[in-house]
């Protein structure tokens, strides 16, 4: 037997912040030692964080990067143990994003990245090169002060694997594992037995499956160990790195760490025995016939063993059941992660939500409750850093810390009910019974007389006075109303979050959260610069139905029971004035419902459609109910709104993001925000369809679009 001992772990690291992230770092290498790993593999880009974008370009932070290297190569760190490190680096006049192998205070190794990711929210290719020389391993000069200190002067750089004496370990760069032809197929027919796949990627709905098929089919039929690290938290940006570092050896999955979690540093450790993986090689005919004709790889020697021989002091990792989490944990964990990183890096004293008692609010404020459910639970584990970090946002005294998830928000979170003359009772209640079950400090106030201050400086302006439409107003007086009291409340937010730590002897400002969701976003249902303006919003890439399901859930699992009847409700805006035969509800004003939304949404998006091949694939879906005339109008009044409001997109609140449909404009989703919103070609070329087939019946078929749920089988894996 040779028995490996191998660790990798998730890190919580934040761009630019390299006292931080050293520090991450090392502890991940001093718990992987203290388990008796010997080899330990990091996140990509782990020195310097992942997220740190065009901060790549600036020379201070490769050169601050090979900084923290050197400080953990002139330590004990990596005495006995193989480090995967991940950071920039430049060679010549080309800039890589590389894996340093290092072993014993030496670098053996420097992979670049071959394959870089750039798609959907990644653009690796703006700070970086791919490494092309795939037939070569160069000699790299390594910088004069490392080479001093080192007393190193360079090492192999390129594609290739390190050649132990025992067995033979390679680097394959996250991206790299998604690619048609990946590395790893090549490097196992030359040998390789341990991938280890450091990685920086995102949190998205539904799609932890996808990554763990790729390791397990990666390793199923040809063998090997498969290591995979990666970030975990929210390092600056919209994106929550979702963890779940993994080991899998021959398809089998033995190890798995956590995917939402509050800790800077989880370290998972596997052993393995490696002729496991040699004996399913030999087993498998094909294998072998390929290994004998294989195109063959380079490689470094490193004169060390790594394994151990059978001993009963060692005991092998048995295959695990995978854990997945629903996608309504995913909507509460995920988000009330990134929210945590966010206050606790942001100097914040906690979070103010205006709180309307409908579904969107009232799912952020659960999101918030289940934050303070997760940090009292981690200080009870025994977290010091969540915990000094919770007394520090709580302003504990006296050795106090927090306790009770209740108690705990009440010093953190704020929620606003803001009130007019055109708010039901129903939903100034379920505000309130929501804040109580949640724990927030709640206000209810009455916004009537700043709407009626604005109205009468208008009238003295203007000498006019708008009336709704109800009453026998226009669209423009009708509308002027509603986003008054809609602009009023973001006003109103904002002026709270400063001043209510000041009224409550705290310092400091609360961050204001938004609350519009992915499907309103996509619609421009909401009113430019009112409460969907906030600082961040942990749910605005999340879709309505998702949205609705998690309240369900939330009610049983987070305890805060009046969730149910929150969900119950219709959506309603509360912006017109309510009558015995009026009562505004969203569905109606947006002429389409949210499940419709849904679908417009992800074949706009994931699928690339325009509108008329969005047409020809609902004639598919819908045929059998609808018209291809009443398609057409749905296609056209969907494009129609969508491209009207496509400027509110600009000023979208920087949101969590979830959803491979998200609209986000400024990272995600890249389109002008001026459209003719008439689309004359566009709609020209459906009417000639619905002329020509406009009698014919059309059944099943199109892209595979459910209203929620079904995704891009590629974004964000
Ligand atoms: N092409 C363009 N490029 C840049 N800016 C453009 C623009 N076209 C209009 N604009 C600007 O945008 C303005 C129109 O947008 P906006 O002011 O948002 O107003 P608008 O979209 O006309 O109305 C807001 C809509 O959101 C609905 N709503 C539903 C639910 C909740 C809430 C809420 O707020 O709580 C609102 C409300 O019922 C109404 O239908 C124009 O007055 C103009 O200033
Ligand atoms: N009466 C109110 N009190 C406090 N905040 C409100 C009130 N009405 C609306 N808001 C805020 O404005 C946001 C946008 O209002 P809108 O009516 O569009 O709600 P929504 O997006 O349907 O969300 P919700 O389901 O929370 O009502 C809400 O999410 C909420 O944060
Ligand atoms: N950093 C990367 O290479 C990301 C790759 C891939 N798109 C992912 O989300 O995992």
């Amino acid at each position: 037997m040779r028995l490996l001992k191998v660790a990798t772990c998730n890190l919580n690291q934040w761009a630019m912040d390299f006292d931080c992230n050293l520090k991450n770092i090392k502890e991940s290498i001093s718990r992987a030692k203290e388990a008796g790993a010997v080899i330990r593999l990091g996140p990509e880009l782990e020195i310097t964080g992942y997220g740190c974008e065009d901060h790549f370009l600036e020379l201070d932070t490769v050169t601050h990067a090979w900084e923290c290297l050197k400080d953990i190569l002139l330590g004990d760190w990596t005495d006995g143990i193989l480090c995967s490190i991940g950071m920039p680096i430049i060679r010549g006049s080309e800039r890589y994003n590389c894996q340093v192998l290092c072993l014993n205070r030496k670098i053996l190794m420097i992979r670049p990245k071959m394959w870089l990711a750039n798609d959907g929210n990644y653009r690796e290719l703006r700070w970086f090169t791919t490494w092309k020389q795939n037939d070569q391993l160069v000699d790299f000069q390594l910088p004069n002060d490392i080479s001093e200190a080192l007393l190193q002067k360079s090492v192999p750089f390129g594609y290739g694997y390190i050649q132990f004496l025992d067995t033979a370990v390679a680097a394959e760069i996250c991206e790299e594992l998604f690619t048609p032809s990946p590395p790893h197929a090549e490097l196992a027919l030359n040998g390789v037995e341990v991938f280890m796949n450091a990685s920086g990627s995102h949190h998205q709905l539904r799609k932890l499956d996808l990554r763990l098929r790729a390791f397990i089919g990666a390793t199923h039929t040809r063998g090997g160990v498969y290591m995979y690290s990666n970030h975990q938290g929210c390092d600056g940006g919209r994106l929550y790195y979702d963890g779940c570092c993994c080991i899998v050896i021959n398809g089998d999955v033995v190890a798995q760490g956590s995917q939402f979690s509050l800790k800077d540093v989880e370290v998972l450790v596997a052993q393995i025995d490696l002729d496991a993986v040699a004996s399913l090689r030999g087993s498998i005919s094909s294998f072998q016939e390929q290994a004998s004709c294989k195109s063959k790889v380079l490689s470094v020697e490193a004169p060390y063993k790594l394994c151990q021989s059978f001993t009963p002091q060692m005991s092998l990792s048995s295959p695990l059941k995978i854990r997945y989490h629903s996608p309504e944990e995913e909507i509460a964990f995920g988000p009330a992660c990134w929210l945590w990183d966010y206050l606790r890096r942001s100097g914040a004293s906690g979070f103010l939500l205006p709180l309307s008692g409908g579904a969107d609010s009232s799912s952020v404020a659960a999101i918030v409750g289940c934050m303070c459910q997760l940090v009292v639970k981690e200080i009870a584990n025994g977290d010091e850093q969540v915990k000094a970090d919770a007394i520090r946002i709580g302003k504990y005294v006296d050795g106090q810390f927090p306790t009770d998830s209740k108690e705990f928000a009440n010093r953190i979170f704020y929620t606003v009910f803001m009130g007019t003359e055109n708010s039901s009772e129903a939903t100034k209640s379920r505000a309130k019974v929501l804040a109580d079950e949640i724990g927030s400090w709640h206000l209810d106030v009455c916004i009537d007389s700043i709407v009626s201050a604005l109205l009468t400086l208008f009238q003295k302006l203007t000498g006019k006075w708008p009336r709704y439409k109800v009453d026998g107003g226009s669209d423009a007086e009708n509308l002027g109303l509603q986003n008054i009291q809609a602009r009023i409340r973001m006003v109103l937010a904002f002026m709270l979050a400063s001043l209510m730590p000041w009224v409550h002897k705290k310092g400091g400002f609360y961050l204001v959260l938004g609350s519009s969701n992915v499907d309103e976003g996509l619609r421009g249902y909401l009113t430019k610069y009112d409460c969907s303006s906030a600082d961040i919003n942990p749910i605005g890439s999340i879709s309505k139905q998702d949205l609705r399901t998690f309240l369900r859930w939330g009610a049983t699992h987070l305890g805060y029971s009046s969730l149910a009847e929150i969900e119950a409700a219709p959506p309603t805006a509360e912006l017109e004035p309510i009558r015995s035969n009026y009562n505004q509800l969203d569905e109606v004003d947006m002429g389409m419902t949210y499940e419709e939304l849904s679908v417009y949404g992800r074949l706009r998006k994931i699928f690339r459609c325009g509108p008329v091949s969005m047409f020809q694939n609902l004639c598919y879906k819908w045929g059998g109910r609808l018209t291809p005339s009443e398609i057409a109008d749905k296609v056209k009044h969907f494009f129609k709104y969508y491209s009207i409001n496509r400027h509110k997109m600009t000023v979208l609140t920087p949101s969590y993001h979830a959803e491979s449909y998200s609209p986000e404009d400024n990272r995600f989703d890249l389109r002008q925000f001026l459209y003719n919103s008439r689309w004359p070609y566009q709609f020209r070329k459906i009417d000639e369809l619905v002329r020509k087939f406009g009698k014919e019946k059309f059944s099943g078929g199109g892209i595979g679009v459910v209203a929620a749920g079904s995704d891009d089988p590629k974004a964000g894996l």
